[in-house]
């Protein structure tokens, strides 16, 4: 008895234990790690060794481009790999966190990963105004941001399907954004369940909470959405990784009198200097301090 013929493919979803593996063909196969380890994520692609008619082990994967983690203050978990686009989706209303956003924005600066910012409702013209000025001073820190009402679908596909052209994008945004929403726009037969559908169909039931890539109905894009997913966890980056996350930081790194500055405390720091002058704002150098804390306290032991 040889072994079966090995083949190439994509993983499409994580479910903890196994994976689902798309092939060549656009048939799925339940896949399992070989051995105990599994350091496979959502966009990975694998060589697998079919077995029976809809199953397969994974032998090995390929190289990645690049990966994304998701850590909590357990342990660090494989979040998605080969992501060229970070979709972050924010509000008019509920309020959006700066604190994601900023986490995001490390993430996506050590990855090697493009941010976009995408302002959802904005068919809320009450509030619009106060959103705006909000995302002002995100795009003061390089982010590109669209806005849109993800309720209209064709204005939703004629602003993001030309970015997605032939790319591979990574939806994240907190509960209420409308995410669900938008990737049914994009995808609809993704039919992601929306807050509604979950209150009509019992107490959200129907909510997957696996990682799932979704292929753009023309063949030219694919989204990653990974439902319940709230928060970037980011224990894993080194003191330096944190430091680089910080765009406006960059400019002044220069002026710190000492090389080795971890702009915390230290006399003669330029990033300390510029956040007493408010040139860089106080939110985010405190978001630098927790990063630099989460990291701390991670590798104490
Ligand atoms: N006015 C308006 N409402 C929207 C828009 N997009 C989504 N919504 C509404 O916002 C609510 C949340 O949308 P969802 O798509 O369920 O949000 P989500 O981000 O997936 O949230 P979770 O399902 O909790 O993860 C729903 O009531 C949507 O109908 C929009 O462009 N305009
Ligand atoms: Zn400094």
């Amino acid at each position: 008895m040889g072994h079966n013929p090995l083949h190439e493919g994509l993983v499409v979803a994580a479910h903890g234990r196994h994976y689902t593996v798309e092939m060549p063909d656009g048939s799925l196969r339940k896949c399992f790690p070989r051995g105990k380890k599994a350091g496979t994520a959502v966009g990975d692609r694998v060589v697998i060794e079919p077995q029976g008619a809809d199953e397969g082990v994974i032998v090995r994967q390929l190289e990645r481009r690049n990966l994304l983690y998701r850590s909590d203050e357990m342990r660090t978990k494989l979040f998605a790999a080969n992501v060229d686009l970070l979709l972050i989706v924010v509000a008019v209303e509920p309020a959006f966190s700066d604190e994601l956003i900023g986490r995001a924005l490390v993430a996506t600066r050590c990855a090697g990963i493009k941010p976009l910012v995408i302002l959802n409702k904005v068919d809320l013209l009450a509030q619009l105004p106060a959103a705006q000025a909000r995302i002002e001073k995100l795009r003061g820190l390089g982010l590109e941001v669209i806005e849109l009402s993800a309720l209209d679908t064709e204005q939703v596909n004629a602003k993001l399907l030309p970015l997605l052209k032939g790319r591979t994008a990574l939806l994240l945004g907190q509960s209420g954004m409308g995410k669900s929403t938008l990737l049914n726009a994009l995808v609809p037969k993704a039919l992601a369940p929306t807050q509604e559908h979950s209150v009509a169909l019992d107490a959200g039931k129907h909510t997957t909470t696996s990682t799932r890539l979704y292929h753009l109905p023309d063949g030219s894009g694919d989204l990653i959405d990974s439902p319940g997913f709230q928060n970037f966890g980011l224990s894993h980056l080194s003191a330096g990784n944190i430091e680089r996350g910080f765009p406006e930081f960059e400019a002044l790194l220069g002026e710190c009198r000492f090389y080795n500055c971890t702009h915390l405390h230290e006399p003669g720091c330029g990033i300390l200097a510029a956040v007493e002058k408010g040139t860089i704002a106080r939110e985010r150098h405190d978001l630098y301090k927790r990063l630099l804390a989460e990291h701390e306290d991670q590798n104490r032991y």
